[in-house]
């Protein structure tokens, strides 16, 4: 399909672009998809100024080791700065002058009520949502694919550029995982592959499935009245399994273990840190809280606070895990621990 003279792939459900290869932002409604399509394109390209994505080089930025190489765990992952999130047409403010940094295994964790922003956070930081301001540094190595839509309207270094430099590389950059993740057309292994691959899969990533990812495929043990819905839990599942084969620097998880029980859920983020990557995750579950370092929290923007342009509606926080062999409370560090703590133990978090 053709949009502005640029080849767009619009084939999935627009809630559900995963691939992040679309020009059109996921967050689009169906009436603003609309005017594209009806050639009306100003309103939609006005609403791609705002936010900046950039990209640098994460050598620059870290702290080097005594050996002169760059540790792992201290290297500088995203900086968000001062970001103001906006929706598309009504302008209203969602998030106000957001700045945060993080560094690899730096899990962080987004809550707040329904409408706030979580997910167009999520949105702005995959590129797909730009209206507002404020900037979005990734910090990849030489030879990383940030695999993000690479819209040429918010990117700043020229696309042609980059493209030219990733080009032929494993792409190993970022992954966006909504909460019910788009299906493609076609066999378990299309679905497994999608959208890092297309059928040309080295034929080793497959005997991967066997190990970390059969247990994907085990059933839960839920009572059958909050069983959740066949379709989603094979959904989530498969989202998870493209994600650990794909191995992305950072994944951007919505509300991505929402259909699953907490025994899964914490058999899932055990696997993402042990395959090395980073997460940002969007949920509602208290459970949540013990695999990740910090948590944002974001508030509802009150109306009429509009014209004071400093105010936060966020605060950032570390996590307190509690250890539960020693019964010691410390700031999560690189990586969280993952011990299981009983809910009888966990106190008032
Ligand atoms: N494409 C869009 N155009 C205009 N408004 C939008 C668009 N997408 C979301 N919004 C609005 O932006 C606000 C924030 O939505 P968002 O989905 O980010 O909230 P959320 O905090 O993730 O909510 P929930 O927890 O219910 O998923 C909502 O009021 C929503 O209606």
């Amino acid at each position: 399909m053709i949009l502005n003279g640029r080849s767009t792939w619009m084939w999935m459900p627009l809630n559900y672009c995963e691939n992040l290869t679309c020009d059109v932002p996921a967050s689009t409604h169906i009436g603003e998809f609309d005017d594209v399509l009806d050639g009306n394109s100003q309103s939609y390209s006005d609403s791609m100024q705002g936010i900046t994505i950039a990209y640098s080089d994460s050598r620059e930025s870290s702290l080097l080791q005594s050996n002169g190489m760059v540790s792992d765990k201290c290297m500088k992952l995203l900086d968000v700065k001062n970001l103001k999130l906006e929706t598309p047409k009504s302008k209203t403010t969602l998030i106000r002058n957001l700045s945060l940094e993080m560094d690899n295994k730096d899990h962080l964790l987004i809550t707040g009520p329904s409408g706030c922003g979580k997910t167009s956070l999520l949105r702005a930081m995959a590129g797909l949502w730009s209206t507002g301001e404020g900037k979005i540094t990734f910090y990849i190595r030489d030879g990383e694919n940030p695999q993000l839509a690479l819209s040429p309207n918010t990117y700043p270094v020229p696309t042609e550029k980059l493209t030219a430099r990733y080009k032929g590389k494993r792409a190993r950059g970022i992954f966006f995982l909504p909460q019910r993740p788009y299906m493609v057309l076609g066999t378990l292994r299309q679905q497994l592959l999608y959208p890092t691959w297309s059928e040309s899969m080295n034929p080793m990533e497959s005997t991967k499935f066997s190990g970390s990812m059969a247990s994907l495929f085990q059933g839960p043990s839920l009572p059958d009245t909050e069983k959740p819905a066949d379709d989603d839990l094979v959904q989530q599942r498969l989202a998870f399994a493209r994600l650990l084969l794909s191995k992305p620097k950072l994944v951007l998880l919505d509300e991505s273990t929402s259909a699953l029980d907490e025994d899964n859920e914490a058999h899932l983020y055990k696997q993402i840190e042990a395959a090395g990557i980073t997460y940002i995750s969007v949920g509602h579950r208290r459970t949540l809280y013990e695999f990740h370092c910090r948590v944002l929290h974001i508030s509802k923007m009150d109306t009429g606070t509009d014209s004071d342009g400093s105010q936060r509606n966020w605060l950032l926080k570390p996590i307190i895990n509690q250890d539960s062999s020693t019964g010691s409370v410390e700031p999560c560090l690189h990586p969280p621990m993952m011990k299981r703590v009983p809910r009888t133990q966990q106190g008032g978090r």
